[in-house]
């Protein structure tokens, strides 16, 4: 039985003061650890902060980049190391925003994909077709070409740790949700390319979540799939109350 995890995107949003305040008013009642992982992907400047409030507790604390780089003259980057000694443990990498607006490619989010596992950052790998890309009936092709790059050259134990987020980029946002139905579809291959390039055990061990616009309101539905083992979330993990709900619903 995979457990499901839950992440909530940020993205570029909420002041220190805020991003405090909704740490304190979720930690201590996200379900256990042992039942769904919760997650925050908070703005770079807020992660110490935030590493620090939740220590030893069930809700923990991802980026939502970084460089795959150790070091050096990349300014204005933050690198895999810099984030686990402070204390973070998950990293989103691929998302569709930085894949469109700030020149992510399937190769360096392969090179961030391996610099996570070698600073024991678990991945979030991002992957998802554009609404004429599934128009055109594209979506299997593109999506299983973005997950094996990602993916491409990292042991089987690694893979099977990695956490994987179909998000329809025509999904995000827009209110749009995919039907429970499409979502599966598509997490289903996304499970089968990972057996056929991995293991049948990757396959059933990977994680893989679903993306745009989940809200309270069809978040069971989507996590009753049979292949949808969580959720990232933009909009609706802004609110702690909105969060709590999402996450109470993976843990059941
Ligand atoms: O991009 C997303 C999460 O990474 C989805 O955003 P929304 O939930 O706001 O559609």
């Amino acid at each position: 039985m995979r457990k499901n995890v839950i992440a909530g995107n940020w993205k570029m949003n909420k002041l220190l003061g805020e991003a405090v305040q909704f740490v304190e008013d979720t930690k201590a009642k996200v379900p256990s650890h042992d039942s769904v992982e919760s997650i925050v992907c908070a703005p770079f400047p807020y992660l110490p902060t935030l590493v620090e409030k939740t220590k030893g507790t069930d809700l923990k604390v991802a980026a939502q980049n970084m460089h795959f780089e150790e070091s050096g003259a990349f300014t204005g980057e933050v690198s895999p190391s810099m984030l686990s000694d402070i204390g973070v443990t998950y990293v989103v990498l691929g998302h569709s925003e930085r894949r469109e607006m700030f020149a992510e490619t399937d190769e360096t989010v392969n090179k961030k994909t391996h610099a996570a596992f070698a600073h024991n950052l678990i991945p979030i790998v991002c992957v998802g077709e554009t609404l004429e890309e599934r128009e055109t009936e594209k979506t299997m092709e593109v999506v299983e070409a973005q997950v094996k790059a990602a993916l491409a050259g990292l042991s089987e134990e690694q893979v099977n740790q990695t956490i994987i987020a179909y998000e329809p980029i025509w999904a995000i946002g827009t209110g749009k949700t995919a039907t429970s139905e499409q979502a599966n579809e598509v997490c289903t291959h996304i499970r089968k390319v990972v057996a056929d390039a991995v293991s049948a055990d990757a396959g059933e061990a990977v994680r893989i979540q679903y993306g745009g616009s989940v809200k309270p309101a069809n978040v069971d539905e989507l996590l009753a799939q049979s292949d949808i083992d969580g959720a990232l979330v933009g909009g609706a993990s802004l609110e702690a109350d909105s969060f709590l709900q999402l996450v109470e619903a993976g843990a059941k």
